[in-house]
């Protein structure tokens, strides 16, 4: 693991850590702080596993599952994200991510995931695959109009999750269409022009 996280860094590829059942035993714990040193870009635990990663001691354990609210670890996880540098993500009933200026919250998960062991290692997984992407994506804005808007949907309309799957991808729909608007401008000219409308319609 070090050694694959230390070709990461050399290459400049963002990487993320998932220190499951970190607070179960001293050798665990060790071993992620080792692996905090070579400057994961994210960390992603439960509750239990970003107490026990920022106050590094080990503690009372159920495995690989939280003994702790999420929301109890807010500050540990800020404290860690400050200490290590890492954008710090705490999964649980609601799951919330810190770079220690600013904590945001997600509350879309749904209490039987805390049942299925991996759910949180595929929380991690897809953190990866998104940073993968753009490293930048964890501090940037650039997903916020939607991840602002489907929080206000959520939490201030009480919509349901598909309810809000239906407005976002009735929402998308001029931008997707957009290659249809400009093969039908380029052959039927309104108002003389086809470039306009199509800018207009398509946005
Ligand atoms: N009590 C809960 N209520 C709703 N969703 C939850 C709850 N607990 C966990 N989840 C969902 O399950 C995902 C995995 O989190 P979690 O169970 O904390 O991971 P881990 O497997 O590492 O303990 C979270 O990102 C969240 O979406
Ligand atoms: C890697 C692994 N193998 C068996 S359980 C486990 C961890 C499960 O982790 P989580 O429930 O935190 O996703």
């Amino acid at each position: 693991m070090k050694a694959a996280a230390g070709v990461a860094n050399q290459l400049g590829k963002p990487w993320v850590l998932d220190p499951t059942a970190v607070e179960a035993s001293s050798f665990r714990l060790k071993a992620c702080l080792e692996l905090i040193e070579l400057k994961p870009t994210v960390i992603r635990g439960n509750g239990s596993e970003i107490i026990a990663l920022s106050m590094a001691s080990i503690g009372s354990t159920k495995g690989a599952d939280s003994l702790h609210e999420s929301s109890d670890a807010v500050e540990s996880a800020k404290s860690l994200a400050k200490s290590s540098g890492s954008i710090v993500a705490i999964s649980g009933s609601v799951d919330f991510v810190t770079d220690v200026q600013r904590v945001v919250g997600a509350h879309n998960g749904v209490p039987l995931m805390q049942k299925i062991t991996v759910s949180g290692c595929a929380a991690t997984a897809l953190i990866a695959t998104f940073v993968a992407i753009d490293p930048e994506i964890a501090k940037s804005t650039r997903f916020s109009p939607w991840l602002a808007l489907n929080f206000y949907m959520g939490n201030s309309l009480n919509l349901n999750h598909s309810t809000i799957q239906l407005v976002q991808n009735f929402g998308n729909i001029p931008m997707v269409a957009k290659p249809l608007y400009g093969i039908l401008s380029d052959a039927i000219f309104i108002g003389g022009s086809h470039r306009l409308p199509c800018i207009s319609i398509g946005g």
